[in-house]
């Protein structure tokens, strides 16, 4: 048995193509909705996924504002940077891209974000909304796999779902959506204390492998049909991505993203869809 693709980049080309659409609705009625980043650094990955957004943006008609800060900028110059865009109109909602360089406060520079502004969904007020069950702009991996899972018809509610990794991008809101009313599923949470994670894993309907470690995900530890997500993005010796699910998991499983070409650009699609959710909101708000 070979699984079948949970194919990301198709189904955030067909998201990409509606929220055109929405877009262009919107700025008919004179509003252009604006996507903010703020980068810090040269890691060459967070580069790529910082210009990747802004060719995502302009494809579908969003404006995009970008500050890029060298490695050395100091907390309060990342934190200035979030006041600009905190208190610039034309950026409707904005992203710090993460992770910071070593020696500036995380936290502190999220807690900075106005909470009205943040696309990423992951300001201390924005996640205590998901727990408390009200709207709010959602992490953007958790919610495009969600998405994902759905479009290709993958039942979640009633469902085990296993997450490796309790990261703040994906592990940490994964559980929380999983578990929400609409989702309904039953979801353990692994980390680098679980003590046997084969045996977890071998139980799980779904299973969402954020931990970053190549190929942890071996075959033997997959029920036959499960749907994988793989959301490692490690690298080998080129440069090429190496993901956490071993290749052999494709012989057993029903569903698995291909990596790249899986959760990577429904994690892009997903920003932009919150940007068009909350410029939609805030028009309906405006009457
Ligand atoms: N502020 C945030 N920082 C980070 C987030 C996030 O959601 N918010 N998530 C990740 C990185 N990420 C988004 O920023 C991201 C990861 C992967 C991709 C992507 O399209 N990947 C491609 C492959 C790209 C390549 O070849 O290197 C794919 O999977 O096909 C986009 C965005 C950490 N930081």
């Amino acid at each position: 048995m070979t699984a079948q693709t949970l194919d990301g980049k198709a189904v955030a080309a067909t998201i990409k193509s509606e929220l055109r659409e929405r877009v262009d609705a919107l700025r008919a009625r004179g509003i252009t909705p604006g996507l903010g980043t703020i980068l810090v650094g040269d890691d060459p990955a967070s580069r790529w996924y910082v210009g990747a957004k802004h060719k995502d943006c302009a494809e579908i008609g969003i404006e995009s504002i970008r500050i890029d800060l060298p490695a050395d900028a100091s907390q309060a110059e990342v934190e200035a940077a979030v006041d600009q865009l905190n208190a610039d109109p034309a950026c409707t909602l904005y992203i710090v891209q993460l992770p910071l360089p070593k020696g500036l406060d995380e936290n502190a520079v999220i807690g900075r974000i106005d909470p009205a502004k943040d696309a990423d969904g992951l300001h201390p007020t924005n996640l205590g909304w998901l727990v408390l069950g009200k709207a709010a702009p959602l992490p953007c991996t958790p919610r495009g796999i969600l998405e994902l899972l759905r479009r290709h018809e993958v039942e979640i509610a009633g469902r085990h779902a296993v997450v490796v990794g309790r990261g703040i991008t994906v592990g940490r809101p994964m559980g929380l959506l999983l578990t929400r009313r609409s989702e309904n599923a039953t979801v353990t949470l692994c980390h680098t204390g679980t003590q046997d994670l084969a045996a977890e894993v071998r139980r799980a309907d779904i299973v969402i492998a954020a931990a970053g470690v190549p190929g942890i995900i071996t075959g033997d530890m997959v029920k036959p049909g499960a749907a994988l997500l793989d959301v490692g993005v490690s690298r080998d010796e080129d440069g090429k991505i190496v993901g956490d699910l071993a290749p052999d998991v494709w012989e057993t499983a029903g569903w698995v993203t291909p990596n790249p070409g899986g959760v990577g650009p429904m994690t892009r699609a997903m920003l932009l869809s919150n940007v068009v959710d909350f410029s939609e909101a805030q028009a309906e708000d405006a009457g």
